[in-house]
């Protein structure tokens, strides 16, 4: 993956890991808040719907007992009744008694005003008739609530039906079932009552909240400032931030640490290699004698999404350090086999050289990678060269081992580099290898004064002693190929001939110097 799109994904990964838990935990503290000024509330209304019943159920108590007994109507028993009962009863301020629509007697005593049995504001179940803010003609003093059932009613302070205490400020109140307010304590807005009153459960009206709850006579509401809920909240949040906090730095640290480890080479690494980043070019080798192209090294590249390139030199040690080279090797097989299936196919004198690394070598795991792709695309192994480098022979007897299963499956194997490595002659001569190929860093020498040029005869000679074909690397004059040739060196690859190539290059640039001649000796050996 891209740098820049690693930091950039990080950044944001970071941002939202920074923002997101503390957003949580402000969403979590005001539902906290909410929820619980909600049963704050609930609690109020429930606890003033039951007084207010309680009170109630002492009014409708006067009205049994008075109506349970044929009274001779406003006669002293009648009214002393009536009095003992107002007097017991907290509930009642004054009980009256009509006859023929009119206040006969109160338990004050007998009335001689006139006072019509008027027509309630609300009726409540079980035959109560309602009359809400009633100056009391009889005894007088503050409005009061008149309940009435048949020929009695009582007068009963506001209070009765809303007495509760509240811990914290707010409105508390009674209404009819059909949203009639009928006592309130407190000083809410006259439209958020008239809400609270007519319905059940929990909402906010404006900057208020409240919660209703309803039984048989009334509904109760409590209302509250929503600032109750903003400083439980804050409450809430003392305890939410640090954790909040702790989850954001722990976030991103981890955020931190995994772009961090994206970053390094060897993920960029495997990034690379699970998109295919990485492309096989092959560069030519050529037969000194005939001039025929009679082969191509496949050498892998790394060109990064931002336009630079890794040199194989870094990136395969890297691979190898990072346990990557297998799947490097595996996509690398894959790639030359889709690139040159079907010119091998056609040319069966032409080959495909592979570098193999020192692990591959010693693990030998790659074999049957390449024998299945061999046989599924119909390439003789024979046109599949495999170049060791002696760091690959460390562990001779399990790069023997490999080497030996490899040839006896038809591959050709080269040691590639050899000289520049500590290789003695004794372990070249054991080794099971069909050519040797010779270091740039020699041919470079070739006609100069240099202290390797001095080399370059004997490794020829150590490689027709041991009878090995010889291909010599990093050929870029006329005048290394004469001496090469001159040597008898038999084959040579190099910027005289082509750098290496794409696929498509390499193939028209075959097809271009071969046409359809192919080289004898090689067709000898493939035969
Ligand atoms: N200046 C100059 N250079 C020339 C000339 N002719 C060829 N070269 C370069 O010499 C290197 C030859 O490859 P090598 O010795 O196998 O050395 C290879 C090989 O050991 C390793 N390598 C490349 N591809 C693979 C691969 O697929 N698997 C493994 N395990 N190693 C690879 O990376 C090394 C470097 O590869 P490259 O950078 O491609 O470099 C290549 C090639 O581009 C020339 O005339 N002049």
């Amino acid at each position: 993956m891209q740098r820049q799109r690693i930091v950039f994904i990080a950044g944001i990964l970071a941002a939202l890991a920074t923002i997101l838990p503390l957003a949580a935990a402000i969403a979590y503290a005001r539902h906290r808040a909410l929820e619980a000024e909600r049963e704050h509330l609930a609690e109020y209304s429930d606890w003033t719907l039951r007084r207010a019943e309680r009170n109630f159920a002492r009014v409708t108590d006067v009205f049994r007992e008075l109506q349970a007994v044929d009274w001779d109507a406003c006669g002293e028993d009648h009214i002393a009744r009536m009095r003992k009962l107002a007097v017991d009863n907290l509930a009642v301020e004054e009980v009256g008694y009509f006859q023929d629509g009119k206040l006969a007697c109160t338990s004050w005593g007998k009335v001689t005003k006139l006072v019509a049995h008027g027509t309630p504001d609300a009726r409540l179940a079980g035959g109560f008739g309602l009359y809400l803010n009633v100056a009391p003609q009889v005894s007088a003093g503050h409005p009061v609530i008149v309940v009435d059932r048949g020929d009695y009613n009582a007068l009963v302070s506001h209070e009765r039906f809303v007495d509760v205490l509240t811990d914290t400020p707010m409105t508390v109140g009674i209404a009819t079932l059909q949203g009639r307010i009928i006592a309130v304590n407190g000083t809410a807005p006259g439209d958020v009552m008239r809400r609270a009153a007519s319905l059940d459960g929990f909402a906010r009206v404006g900057a208020r909240i409240f919660t209703s709850v309803h039984d048989g006579h009334f509904r109760a509401f409590a209302i509250t400032d929503e600032a109750f809920v903003q400083s439980r909240m804050a409450r809430e949040l003392w305890a939410l931030v640090p954790l909040a906090l702790l989850t954001s730095a722990l976030l991103v640290a981890l955020i931190v640490w995994t772009s961090r480890r994206r970053l390094t080479p060897e993920r960029a690494l495997e990034d690379a290699i699970r998109r295919r980043e990485l492309h096989v070019l092959y560069q030519p080798i050529m037969e000194i004698a005939t001039g025929l192209c009679v082969g191509a090294e496949a050498l892998l590249r790394w060109q990064r999404s931002d336009g630079t390139s890794v040199s194989p030199e870094v990136f395969i040690p890297l691979a190898e350090k990072h346990r990557l080279i297998e799947p490097l090797t595996d996509m690398m097989i894959g790639c030359v086999v889709a690139d040159l299936a079907d010119m091998l196919r056609r040319e069966r004198s032409v080959h495909v050289a592979i570098n193999i690394s020192a692990i591959d070598m010693q693990s030998g795991r790659f074999l049957p990678v390449l024998t299945h792709a061999l046989a599924e695309a119909g390439v003789a192994p024979r046109q599949v060269w495999l170049e060791a480098t002696e760091r690959g022979f460390m562990d001779a007897a399990a790069a023997r081992e490999t080497l030996e299963t490899a040839r006896a499956q038809g591959h050709m194997v080269a040691i590639d580099d050899f000289g520049t490595g500590y290789s003695s002659l004794a372990q070249l001569a054991a080794l099971p290898l069909d050519a040797l190929k010779i270091d740039k860093s020699f041919v470079d020498a070739i006609g100069r004064e240099a202290a390797t040029s001095v080399v370059v005869p004997h490794v020829i000679e150590i490689a027709h002693g041991l009878n090995l074909l010889i291909v010599a690397e990093g050929v870029e004059t006329p005048e290394q190929e004469a001496y090469l040739r001159a040597a008898g060196v038999g084959f040579a690859q190099g910027w005289l001939y082509a750098r290496a190539l794409p696929a498509g290059e390499f193939l028209a640039f075959q097809e271009a110097i071969n046409g359809r001649r192919v080289s004898p000796f090689l067709t000898s050996l493939a035969g």
